[in-house]
C-alpha cells in the first residue's frame, strides 16, 4: 500500500469510508517504520502489539457507529515528554530511564477518545534542552531529507517520524521554538498554540510559563484538525484556558485579501541564510500576490529576546529538575554514602552536559545577589518584549518571520558550540515568551535541497487568523512532504 502520500484527513476518510481497515493503516505505517528506522531512528520506543491491538478496538467502533471524529483510526506518535499510563518516560534522559508513567497525559486521554492509535514514543533533546535532538541520551535522530543532518529540536524525533512517513501526525512540546524549528528542518508543519490552549497535565515540566504542547503533521490542515483533537479546559492544570472558539478548522481555505501582515524586519537582518532569505521574501510576494496587505515593522526588544528566554528558562528549569534526585523517580546511584552522596551521584551520572549547563545557570540566576541583576531583569525584559508585540498586533493581523535563520546543521556541529545553537532560536522564542501562538510551515528548500520554515505569528487566541494564512499560502504554493517531493527530484 502507498499510504505515505495521504495526509491524516485523507487516511481517517479512507477509513471511513472502508477503503482500508485501521488495522491495515497501522501495519502498513509499521512497515514503513520498520523500512526506515535503523537509519532515522526517530523512536525511542515502538509498541506494535499494543497499536496493533488498539487497531482492532478502534476498526470495532468505527463499525459499530461509535467512533466518527474526523481522525479516527490515524497512526500518531508521541514525544517523550508527555506520560503515558504504564509505558516508559524517558524525557530521553538516563535518570528516568526505568521511569513508567502511573498516569496518562490529558492530551493522551483526548487522542484515545478521538480514535487514534498510538505507535510509539519519539526521540527529543534531554528533558527538551536543545535544537538538534542531539543531546538525547538515547542517540541521534537523523534527518529523512539528508542523513547527515539534525532533524532540529528538541521535538526533533516528531518531526522526523512524520516526515518519514513513520507517522501521520506526531505531538511535540514547544518551550522556545521545539515544535517550529524541527518541523521547518524537517519540511512539515507545526503549531504551537497559545499558552494555555492546550493542558500541560502530563507533559514533564522544563519551564512551565513557556511549555505548550502542540501538533505536528504533514499539513495545515491536519494541524488545525489536531489541534481540536487537543485543545480544551482540563481542571488539573492551573494554567489552562476556557475557550469557545476551538473549531480551527473553521479557518482553513478562506482568502486572505485585506489581511494585514507585517514582518518584523530585525529577523530578517545579518546571519539569514541566504537561501532562507530568498524563500521568505518569495513567501512575503506570495502573500501580497494574494491581496494580503505586507508591510515592514520594528520589533525594538529583538536582541533582548535570546537572553530573557535562556535566563527564564534555565531558572525555571533547574526549579523543575530538582524533583530527580534518585528518591521519587526513575535512577537512584548505587554504592552511596548517605542521601547527599545519593542526591550527588545520582544526579551526576543521570543528566548529560547541556541539562547540567543549564541547571547550573538557573540555580545562579535564582541566587540571592543575583537574582534582580539578571532574573529580575529577564521578567522585566519579557514585559518589555510583550508590549513591543502588543504594538505590532495593534497595526497587523498576523507577523511573518523565518522559522530558524538557516537549514538543518549537520550532526556534531551544534554540539561544539551551545551558545550558538541558543542564538539560532532567534524567530521563536518571542512566541513561548508572550504566550503567542505560532506556525511553522515548509516555504522552499535550500540549494542542498533541505527544506526551509515559514513562521507565521498571531496574538493571543488569534490561531485561527495564523491558520487562515497558512491554509492560504499552501492553496498557493502546495503543501510539501518528504514522499512525493523526494519523487520529484
Ligand atoms: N525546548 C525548546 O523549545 C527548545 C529550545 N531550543 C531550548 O533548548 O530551550
Amino acid at each position: 500500500m502507498e499510504l505515505g502520500k495521504h495526509s491524516a484527513l485523507e487516511l481517517a476518510d479512507l477509513i471511513r469510508r472502508r477503503q482500508i481497515s485501521v488495522t491495515e493503516a497501522v501495519k502498513d505505517t509499521l512497515d514503513q517504520i520498520d523500512r526506515q528506522e535503523k537509519e532515522i531512528h526517530a523512536y525511542l520506543y515502538i509498541d506494535k502489539k499494543n497499536a496493533l491491538a488498539r487497531a482492532k478496538q478502534v476498526e470495532k467502533k468505527i463499525a459499530a457507529g461509535d467512533m466518527k471524529g474526523p481522525l479516527a483510526g490515524v497512526p500518531v506518535a508521541v514525544k517523550d515528554n508527555i506520560c503515558m499510563k504504564g509505558g516508559k518516560t524517558t524525557c530521553a534522559s538516563k535518570i528516568l530511564e526505568n521511569f513508567v508513567a502511573p498516569y496518562n497525559a490529558h492530551v493522551i486521554d483526548r487522542l484515545e477518545q478521538a480514535g487514534m492509535v498510538i505507535l510509539g514514543k519519539t526521540n527529543m533533546d534531554e528533558f527538551a534542552m536543545g535544537s538538534t535532538t542531539e543531546t538525547s541520551a538515547y542517540g541521534v535522530t537523523r534527518n529523512p531529507w539528508n542523513t547527515g543532518r539534525v532533524p532540529g529540536g528538541s521535538s526533533g524525533g516528531s518531526c522526523a517520524a512524520v516526515a518519514a512517513g513513520e507517522a501521520f501526525l506526531a505531538l511535540g512540546s514547544d518551550t522556545g521554538g521545539s515544535i517550529r524549528q524541527p518541523s521547518a528542518f524537517c519540511g512539515v508543519t507545526g503549531l504551537k498554540p497559545t499558552y494555555g490552549t492546550v493542558s500541560r497535565y502530563g507533559l514533564v515540566a522544563y519551564a512551565s510559563s513557556l511549555d505548550q504542547i502542540g501538533p505536528i503533521g504533514k499539513n495545515t490542515a491536519d494541524c488545525a484538525a489536531f489541534l481540536e483533537v487537543l485543545s480544551g479546559h482540563d481542571e488539573k492544570d492551573s494554567t489552562s484556558v476556557k475557550r469557545e472558539d476551538l473549531d480551527f478548522s473553521s479557518a482553513l481555505g478562506k482568502e486572505v485579501r485585506g489581511m494585514r501582515i507585517g514582518v518584523p524586519k530585525e529577523f530578517i537582518g545579518q546571519g539569514l541564510q541566504p537561501a532562507v532569505r530568498q524563500a521568505f521574501m518569495d513567501a512575503m510576494k506570495a502573500f501580497s500576490g494574494m491581496g494580503a496587505s505586507v508591510e515592514f515593522l520594528s520589533l525594538k526588544t529583538v536582541d533582548y529576546m535570546i537572553p530573557a528566554y535562556y535566563l527564564i528558562a534555565s531558572a525555571e528549569a533547574s526549579s523543575n529538575l530538582e524533583r530527580f534526585d534518585g528518591v521519587k523517580y526513575g535512577r537512584r546511584a548505587a554504592d552511596c554514602a548517605g542521601l547527599h552522596d545519593m542526591y550527588r551521584k545520582t544526579r551526576t551520572e543521570g543528566f548529560g552536559p547541556e541539562v547540567k549547563r543549564r541547571i547550573m545557570l538557573g540555580s545562579f540566576v535564582l541566587s540571592s545577589g543575583y537574582y534582580e541583576a539578571y532574573y529580575l531583569k529577564a521578567l522585566k525584559t519579557r514585559a518589555l518584549i510583550r508590549q513591543d508585540f502588543d504594538r505590532a498586533f495593534a497595526d497587523f493581523d498576523v507577523l511573518l518571520a523565518p522559522a530558524a535563520p538557516f537549514t538543518a546543521p549537520e550532526i556534531g556541529s551544534s554540539l561544539r558550540d551551545p551558545l550558538a545553537m541558543y542564538l539560532g532560536d532567534i524567530h521563536t522564542v518571542a512566541a513561548n515568551l508572550c504566550g503567542l501562538p505560532a506556525l511553522s510551515l515548509p516555504c522552499g528548500r535550500d540549494e542542498s535541497g533541505l527544506p526551509i520554515g515559514l513562521q507565521i505569528i498571531g496574538d493571543c487566541f488569534q490561531e485561527k487568523k495564523i491558520l487562515r494564512a497558512a491554509s492560504a499560502f499552501e492553496a498557493c504554493r502546495g503543501a510539501f512532504s518528504m514522499a512525493w517531493e523526494k519523487e520529484a527530484d
